[in-house]
């Protein structure tokens, strides 16, 4: 099998930069990355050292200022449409209710009423919702939008999953809860996933492997870590497991450094 057989994701010297009044402002520089298929990756980092830049180059939302992104051998042109996406703020439309929000994206491919409806529905069930099709977003919790939206992201059927801090605005307890739910529809699911987050212990039980990048400006990876951690994963106790905790030592100390850095600068004025 040649490279592009397993590749889902591949990000060659990857630089991205920004517009700004007082000149350009290269977020991430010279990266290089590789995502096999049907591998989960997160990318940790410290505060605005451009998670979230990489993984809108990997959406196709952002064009890189100079290198390229790959997607299964195919140089990405435009939106990334092999991808799904699950961002902090949901995507929920008000006025449509769960089960229209839910099939909402098969209705813009076109899909007929009664195969979307049939399909959002199953979805809405997996995703422990049933009951609630009729609801709109307003009268759902945090958490009961967040599993909508991962209906939303899901019921397309996409090979690959990018997820920008989907947990981050929920308390600690339901955002267990579904990154356990995540992990259940992501084993044999055979998809892939870029998960960026600023938490590690988030990071270690989801992954197979941790990306760490580099303080800004012009942040890089500075470490790739496999996390082989058995699966399934129980994540309700994996974070006092005693092998869970001997790899996120290992990780924090790098990522310890590049966050006193990203200290540094802020309190320098440079960054931030
Ligand atoms: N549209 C933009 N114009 C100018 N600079 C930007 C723009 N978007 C992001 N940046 C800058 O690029 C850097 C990387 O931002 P990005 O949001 O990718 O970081 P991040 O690691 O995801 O941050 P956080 O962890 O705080 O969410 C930051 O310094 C940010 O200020």
């Amino acid at each position: 099998m040649g490279d592009s057989d397993v590749t889902a994701v591949e990000l060659r010297s990857v630089t991205m930069s920004y517009r700004a009044r007082d000149g350009d402002y290269t977020a991430v520089s010279d990266v290089d990355l590789s995502v096999e298929r049907g591998r989960f990756v997160s990318v940790v980092g410290p505060t605005g050292c451009g998670k979230s830049t990489l993984l809108n180059a990997v959406a196709g939302l952002l064009p890189p200022s100079s290198g390229s992104v790959h997607i299964d051998g195919t140089p990405l042109r435009g939106l990334n449409r092999k991808a799904g996406y699950l961002f902090q703020q949901d995507a929920l439309l008000p006025w449509k209710t769960v089960l229209d929000n839910v099939a909402f994206g098969l209705e813009l491919r076109g899909t007929g009423k009664q195969e979307r409806t049939e399909l959002a529905r199953d979805w809405i069930k997996r995703v422990g919702l049933a009951g609630f099709e009729n609801a709109y977003p307003h009268q759902l919790s945090g958490g009961m939008r967040k599993r909508t939206a991962v209906a939303q992201s899901w019921i397309g059927d996409p090979p690959m999953l990018l997820m920008d801090e989907p947990f981050g605005a929920l308390d600690v307890q339901t955002r267990q809860v579904m990154e356990n739910e995540l992990l259940t529809l992501w084993t044999g699911s055979e998809k892939t996933v870029l998960f960026v987050t600023h938490d590690l212990d988030e990071a270690i039980s989801l992954s197979d492997e941790v990306v760490l990048l580099s303080a800004g400006p012009g942040s890089t990876i500075v470490g790739s870590y496999q996390v082989d951690l058995p699966r399934p994963r129980n994540l309700l106790d994996i974070r006092t497991e005693p092998a869970f905790t001997e790899i996120y030592r290992a990780i924090w100390s790098d990522l310890r450094n590049e966050v006193m850095k990203t200290y540094e600068r802020i309190a320098a004025g440079q960054a931030g």
